[in-house]
Formats: C-alpha cells, structure tokens, sequence
C-alpha cells in the first residue's frame, strides 16, 4: 500500500498543494490568492487561517477524504540554523514560525498548515530542507564586521533536489557530487555544495550577491548606510522593504518577471537589456566565486528556477562559467516531490525525522 502524503507549498500569493501516492503526484494545484484578499493581512502568519480554508474546501470540492491521509508536510521557513533532511513539526517549529523569530515569509506558513490539517486527523506533520538549513564551514561565516555573521538563507529544498536529481542522472551518489547551484526564480540564492553539503553560499536577501526580481543583493555598504540616514526611508521596515521586496529588477524595471523583460529588450528598451545583461553577470561572478570555494574541483554547474526557463539566460551564464565545469540547466523547481519525498523517507523508516530545539541560548544567530 503507498503513503498517502499531502504537500504544502506556499508563496507569496499563491499555495500550491499536491497528494502524492509515494513518489507518485495524483494531484497537483496552485490556488491563487488575489492581492485583494492578501493585502488585508497585516502579517503573514495572519494568514493561516485563510489559507487553510483555502486548501480544505479545495480537498472537498474535489471529494478527497482527507482521512485516507497518512501524513502533511509543508515547506519550511525561517527557523534558527539547523541541519538538512526532514523534521517533524513540533510545538517549538510552531512557535519560530508563529512569530517570525527568524524573519518572515510565506514559506513560513507551509509547516503551520501541515499541522493544522495532520494534528485533528492523528498523522504526522513534517517540513523538508527549510530555508534555514546551515552546513557552512566556519570560513565562510566571517562577514568582515565581528557583530554581523554572514547567515546561510538558501533555497535548500530545490537546490538539494535538483543535485540529487543531477546526481542519480549520472548514476552517482548525492554525497559524491561538488556542485555550484545557481536557483533563479523570484527570489535568487547560489550554494556551493562539496559532497553534498551546502558549504557556503549567496543568500540574495542579506545584501550578498547577485541582484534579483525584488531585491537587492549586495551593495556598496557606504552609500547603503547613507541611504539609511539620509530620512528617505524613516524606519526600518521602510529601509528593509526598499531593499528586499521593492529593489532588484523591479526597481530598475517596474516587473518581477522575466519575460516581461525580455518583450522590454524586444521593443528595444535598453535599459532593460543592460539590466538583464547585469543579472545574468552577476549570477556568473557569484557561480565564479563559489567554484573557487572548491577550489576549481567542481563537477557541475547547476541553473535552477524559473528564469532558467530562458535558454538565452542560460547560454549566456554558460558563456562566462562554461569554462569552470559542465553546466546542466534543470529549469522551474522540485520543491513539491522533494517534500513528498522527504516525509516518505520517513514513513518508511529509511530515515529519521529529526527534532527541531529551542535555539540554545549562546547562539549569536
Ligand atoms: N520562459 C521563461 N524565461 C525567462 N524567465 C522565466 C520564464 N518562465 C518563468 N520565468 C521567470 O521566473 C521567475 C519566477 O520564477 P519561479 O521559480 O517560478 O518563482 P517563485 O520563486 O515564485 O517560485 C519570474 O521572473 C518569471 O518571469
Ligand atoms: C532564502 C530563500 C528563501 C526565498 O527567497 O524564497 P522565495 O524565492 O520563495 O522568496
């Protein structure tokens, strides 16, 4: 008999649920939530409820008995660092989750909605590769300032998924592969993996490297604190929004997406071809650094997410790193069978769910 597993995935304005049976996807849907309806939360965790209503009258209007469930799992969000692999949602995930310890974002909620459903039905809840994940090396830490630690943000789920994927199609082993993983999608992280651990990193969101749809990336630090005196942006949240949410490629060019980018450099705006010429040089230079991290003993380059639907961003990113190592493009994301997959690991026994601690108290996290 397979394992019944229901997926949580949410985004920004939408969630995304799946019924897989084991590795097997019989359901997938993205319900939309239109802005109007997600504006008149205050925070995201407002949003639970909502959304969980959202998901269930979706599982009744296509008559899923949710009883035949043997388990949620739901992406997972900002947590204090902790290692890869599943973990089952426990009382102090809620709590990290609940108040955005860590930060805040959509993913945040999936591990709260798969509770939500598993816990009246008796079935376990887990979150798979949250975005919290940290295997970095202690090197990579070091920021330059002893009161600021570079931090791994990373999209752990995908980038972990997506070299498995490499990986088996080469008939190697996970933990055999040194990879540089570039995930492009609206947010836009790049990891160094040896042997499988994500080693260092560009997490996109703390102002370090490449620019992306809605943020920032790294930034001369001067006139970024400049801009922080200068009164334009009064408070923090002000500051931090004009950096991530409102910066990147909608700044310059007033869209997140890509291809409406690409329909700009059609009609030949130049300025939105120097922009996407940029995102695609800064991706290579951060790709650049990583392998340099492996010291040039890289056995691929990995470009992931959905701009790596767009086979003239690939080929130019190939044009600049090409020379490093082979590069696959694995376009869109596997965030939804890498969850499936991750609880059922569990539910056979090949692995164990780990649990999630309150953060130990000389944490400088
Ligand atoms: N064919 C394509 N060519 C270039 N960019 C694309 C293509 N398809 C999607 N994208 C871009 O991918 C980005 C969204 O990536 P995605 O991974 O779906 O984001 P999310 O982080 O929301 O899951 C958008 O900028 C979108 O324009
Ligand atoms: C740090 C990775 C989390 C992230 O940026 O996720 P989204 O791309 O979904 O915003």
């Amino acid at each position: 008999m397979a394992y019944n597993i229901l997926v949580i995935n949410p985004g920004s304005t939408s969630t995304k649920i799946a019924i897989f049976a084991d590795e097997e996807k019989v359901m997938e849907v993205g319900l939309d939530h239109p802005v109007s309806e997600i504006e008149k939360f205050k925070k995201t965790i407002d949003q639970l409820d909502f959304r969980y209503q959202v998901i269930m009258n979706y599982l009744k209007e296509q008559n899923y008995d949710i009883h035949q469930l043997d388990a949620c799992v739901g992406r997972g969000g900002y947590l204090h660092p902790i290692p890869a692999g599943t973990f089952t949602v426990n009382d102090a995930i809620v709590h990290d989750l609940t108040i955005a310890l860590h930060g805040d974002h959509a993913a945040n909620l999936g591990a709260l909605l798969a509770k939500k459903i598993a816990d009246p039905l008796g079935i376990p809840a887990y979150t798979v590769d949250p975005t919290a994940v940290d295997e970095m090396q202690d090197v990579a830490r070091i920021s330059g300032m002893p009161d600021i630690t570079r931090r791994s943000k990373i999209h752990a789920l995908n980038i972990r998924a997506v070299t498995r994927e490499y990986a088996k199609s080469i008939g190697k082993k996970f933990n055999e592969i040194n990879a540089v993983v570039a995930h492009m999608g609206g947010g836009c992280t790049t990891a160094v993996l040896r042997k499988g651990k994500i080693i260092d990193m560009y997490n996109g969101l703390d102002g370090d490297g490449a620019f992306a749809p809605t943020r920032s990336g790294g930034v001369p630090v001067g006139d970024l604190i400049h801009l922080c005196y200068s009164g334009k942006y009064p408070t923090e949240d002000a500051m931090m929004r004009h950096a991530v949410g409102d910066a990147g490629m909608v700044a310059y060019l007033g869209t997140a997406d890509m291809r409406e980018v690409n329909k700009m450099i059609e009609k030949g705006d130049k300025k939105a071809a120097l922009i996407k010429e940029a995102f695609v040089y800064q991706h290579s230079k951060d790709i650049a650094a990583l392998a340099a991290v492996l010291k040039g003993d890289v056995d691929v380059i990995i470009l992931t997410g959905g701009i790596a639907y767009g086979k003239d961003i690939t080929d130019a990113i190939k044009s600049y790193v090409g020379w490093i190592a082979p590069v696959a493009v694995i376009p869109g994301e596997r965030e939804m069978i890498a969850l499936a997959q991750g609880a059922l690991r569990v539910l056979t026994g090949e692995e164990k769910a780990q649990v999630y601690e309150e953060e130990p108290e000389d944490s400088n996290y």
